[in-house]
């Protein structure tokens, strides 16, 4: 990952990520529709939308975890023919919704085994170094989350928003520039999703693009910078919170209308509205057509 915070571009240079047309079909179902998106370094960008929306099928196709159409480049290098691991190498990381950390191993271990690599190359190494990840990377990773004090603490020893952030950590260790996370404070209360939140923004200032996928408003409206919102497929809106709370393609979009409401007024005078348990908009269901679901078949293997 950068190392300071001198390495966020300029605001008209070659974004981190850059998707053109991004479209993905399964079967009948169109998951995603010609989606133009972009993640600047040193930003964190927020994609919401309904379930069944296609926020996580754009994560999937962006990291070549699905098959998809369309252009996707980072930092102005096309990779959408690439498999999932040459993405990963290229400076690419996600995180997945049931991310569950290795309960015997130690915080730093768990980072670890994310490093390893895969193929007969690196069974070769293996066998010749070691099974270790390069000196440096994992320690790198757990400072720039600020878990280095917990690096050999098994996760059941960690608070939940620390395990969390090991989840992310995860994602950060190697050359990583831009995560993709798929609801990464799932389960987090307000006080741990607010702390959480101010550690995206810590490692975003070291010049990671972050794309954000999460239901709690409250963490997205808070960090990101801008947010696309996606329903059936499609983005139907772009910009800052603020301007996309008032948008009325958003605001129909979602059944809990009114909890995005509040939301973009607390910071006026209005009391803000309970958000004991974090702020989840309470989404109408996209999806209408085939819900076929089969096993992820369209992992491409380009290596
Ligand atoms: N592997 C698959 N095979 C077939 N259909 C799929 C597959 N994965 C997703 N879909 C469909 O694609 C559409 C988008 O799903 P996706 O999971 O991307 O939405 P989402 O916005 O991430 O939803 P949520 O907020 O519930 O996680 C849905 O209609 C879903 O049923």
């Amino acid at each position: 990952m950068p190392d300071s915070a001198t390495t966020v571009a300029a605001p008209d240079a070659e974004p981190l990520l850059r998707t053109r047309g991004l479209s993905v079909h399964y079967g009948g179902v169109t998951a995603n529709a010609d989606i133009d998106l972009t993640v600047g370094a040193g930003e964190i960008v927020g994609l919401i939308g309904p379930n069944g929306a296609g926020k996580t099928t754009f994560v999937d196709a962006v990291t070549g975890f699905a098959r998809s159409s369309g252009e996707v480049t980072l930092s102005g290098r096309r990779i959408d023919r690439a498999g999932p691991h040459r993405r990963r190498r290229a400076g690419m990381a996600r995180t997945w919704q049931a991310g569950e950390l290795f309960a015997d191993l130690t915080v730093a271990q768990n980072l670890a085994v994310a490093v390893q690599r895969v193929g007969l190359r690196a069974m070769v190494l293996d066998v010749v170094n070691g099974s270790r990840p390069p000196a440096g990377v994992v320690e790198k990773a757990l400072d720039v989350v600020g878990l280095t004090d917990v690096a050999d603490r098994r996760p059941d020893e960690l608070t939940l928003g620390q395990q969390k952030l090991v989840g992310v950590a995860r994602a950060l260790v190697g050359d990583t520039g831009l995560v993709l996370l798929d609801e990464p404070a799932a389960g987090l209360d307000t006080h741990e999703s607010r702390e959480f939140g101010g550690e995206l923004r810590r490692i975003a200032a070291t010049g990671v693009g972050i794309l954000l996928i999460d239901h709690d408003m409250s963490l997205v409206l808070d960090v990101c910078d801008r947010l696309y919102v996606l329903d059936f497929g499609r983005v139907i809106a772009a910009g800052p919170p603020a301007e996309i709370t008032n948008d009325p393609a958003v605001v129909a979009a979602y059944l809990g209308s009114a909890e995005v409401q509040a939301e973009s007024d607390s910071g006026a005078d209005d009391p803000a509205p309970d958000t004991s348990a974090g702020t989840v908009m309470t989404p109408v269901e996209s999806t209408t057509t085939d819900e076929t679901t089969t096993e992820s078949t369209t992992t491409e293997e380009t290596r």
